[in-house]
């Protein structure tokens, strides 16, 4: 009897801060194969920690273009290693890092056009970048271009108004400007400036992949009401920019079939499809299929939050982006730089360097912690502008450290508020009904979701995957090779299962936070009010 025909499959990716992944999602939208290159592993050569390079002056914070081409190679290897069969790939997506951007050199379209099936894209893109070193979102040097930018449209609200954030110095624009104002002649000699999601899509598309507007929205240049880049914003940030960046695209756009060279070399279908690429948490909002009044917390090497928004509220917090599903909708998103990084700091300095030390830790504590409070920002934090390390006892006088079950207590505990003040601060309510959806590397730790679920007095549910993004991605793909007929992204991923309850808050959870919230809110104005702080 003849073999049954293997099922067919989307592809989605995520190019993130510390490493590439992919999962190849059925047509019963099941995740049949999840892949990854971990950057500081398996590329030691490049010598990344947590996949970037933190430079001297502590601001700036870049990642190796060719490494992410590398593990490119790397994975696609692994996964003809393992028998993958690429012949069932119908469409594929993905995800990158928001924020960072890549500058490609003059001729490098030429020779993505023609790469030779028989070598490494990576050895063939060696001589395509301008800049090697590629800004990431972790960049937090380039506050003079943001001033800039403010004053040139009228101030932090107009520019929030306008683009859906305030100037931030990770995001796209400033970093643009500065490497315009600090190294002109790399400027000069880039054809093409694309974001780490519109780069990956490039690398399969063999041509340069436009910008969709979810990711997009991460730059200070997109209007996001108009999805039109704003003139008065390219201006300020450098000359020629609208050339080298090119016309955005809907988040939800085929941008072509794969190119020849994953064809002849693993056996793509030549019709296989690639979907625009978009940011790492617009794709993983679709991979959770967040709905109104849900929020999403992704724990991954950033900590983010996000929510589905019908109307753009654009403030001096925060971010809108357009939304990467519903070209009339759009999603709010908070960031925390001290995520991952920093937990895994203290799990080394007080939990002998193990997640289970750390998690019995949470558990042998108690909730409120005996009134002691945390704020752990060893990189300057997004969310609030805030650096260093604050702790107060429960009389409010400050301490210079705790036990080390409060510490690990007293992060976790924070770094939960910390989310719920400020998406409160955006007028975010928790109600009866409302669910956390959390994904990210660290969403694997039931203990520290336990606690996600007592201090919003909500329930958590995780997907099968903590790799959101790339679910999300190959969502999108399905939801591309539907997109002639109009078919809404809902109805494309209304049979994918259900998200899985992971967390209940405790007993007692909600009059335990109602006290604490509010005085973890007066701390921290009381930090930032203190000038030097900021410069610490
Ligand atoms: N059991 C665990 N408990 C807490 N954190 C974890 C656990 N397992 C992994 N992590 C964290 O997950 C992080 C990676 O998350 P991930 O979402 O894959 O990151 P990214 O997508 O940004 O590359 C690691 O830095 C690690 O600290
Ligand atoms: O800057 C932001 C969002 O605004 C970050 O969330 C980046 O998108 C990095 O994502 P991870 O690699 O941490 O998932």
């Amino acid at each position: 009897m003849a073999e049954p025909a293997a099922p067919r499959c989307c592809l989605g990716w995520d190019f993130s801060t510390q490493q590439v992944k992919v999962v190849a999602v059925d047509a019963d939208l099941n995740v049949s194969y999840e892949d990854s290159v971990h950057f500081d592993r398996d590329l030691p050569e490049f010598g990344t920690q947590g996949g970037v390079h933190v430079h001297q002056d502590g601001l700036t914070v870049t990642s190796p273009v060719l490494m992410w081409v590398q593990a490119l190679d790397i994975i696609l290897e692994k996964m003809k290693a393992s028998g993958f069969d690429f012949s069932r790939v119908l469409a594929l997506s993905g995800a990158g890092q928001q924020h960072g951007s890549v500058y490609w050199r003059a001729g490098a379209g030429r020779v993505l056009m023609s790469l030779s099936p028989d070598l490494w894209v990576h050895e063939q893109l060696q001589a395509c970048f301008s800049v090697s070193d590629c800004p990431v979102w972790m960049d937090c040097s380039t506050a003079a271009q943001c001033r800039q930018l403010e004053a040139a449209v009228g101030g932090a609200q107009a520019l929030s108004c306008l683009t859906g954030s305030r100037a931030y110095e990770r995001f796209t624009g400033n970093q643009i400007a500065k490497i315009y104002q600090q190294n002109p002649e790399a400027y000069s000699h880039t054809e093409r400036i694309s974001l780490v999601s519109s780069f990956a899509a490039s690398l399969f598309l063999g041509s340069y992949c436009p910008v969709d507007y979810s990711d997009g929205s991460g730059m200070n240049l997109l209007q996001i009401q108009d999805k039109v880049w704003s003139q008065a914003c390219l201006d300020a940030c450098a000359p020629h920019l609208e050339e080298k960046l090119g016309s955005p695209v809907p988040s939800c756009s085929v941008v072509g079939a794969i190119s020849s060279y994953y064809v002849r070399r693993y056996g793509f279908p030549p019709g296989c499809k690639v979907m625009a690429f978009t940011g790492d948490n617009p794709a993983s909002l679709a991979g959770m299929r967040l709905e109104e009044g849900d929020i999403a917390v992704s724990l991954g090497t950033s900590d983010t939050l996000f929510l589905w928004l019908r109307e753009p509220t654009p403030a001096l917090e925060g971010h809108i982006f357009c939304s990467p599903v519903d070209p009339q909708h759009y999603m709010a998103l908070l960031c925390f730089k001290n995520g991952s990084l920093m937990r895994e700091k203290i799990r080394d300095e007080s939990a002998s360097c193990s997640w289970s030390e750390f998690s019995k830790a949470l558990r042998s504590t108690q909730m409120g912690n005996g009134g002691n409070l945390g704020f752990y920002f060893d990189v300057k934090e997004i969310t609030p502008e805030m650096i260093g390390r604050h702790r107060f006892n429960a009389e409010n006088r400050e301490v210079s450290a705790f036990p080390r079950d409060v510490e690990i207590r007293a992060l976790i505990e924070g770094q939960f508020m910390a989310k719920r003040i400020h998406a409160e601060g955006l007028g975010y309510q928790v109600m009866p009904k409302t669910k956390i959806l959390a994904t990210g590397g660290a969403s694997h730790n039931r203990d520290i979701l336990q606690v996600l679920a007592d201090v919003f007095g909500a329930p958590v549910y995780v997907i099968d995957t903590a790799n959101s993004a790339c679910v999300g991605s190959a969502y999108r793909a399905f939801h591309g090779l539907a997109a002639e007929t109009g078919v809404p992204f809902s109805e494309v991923v209304k049979l994918a299962p259900s998200p899985r309850l992971a967390a209940t808050p405790s007993p007692g959870a909600s009059q335990v936070y109602a006290a604490l919230l509010p005085r973890y809110a007066q701390l921290e104005q009381r930090i930032l009010s203190q000038p030097r702080r900021l410069l610490e």
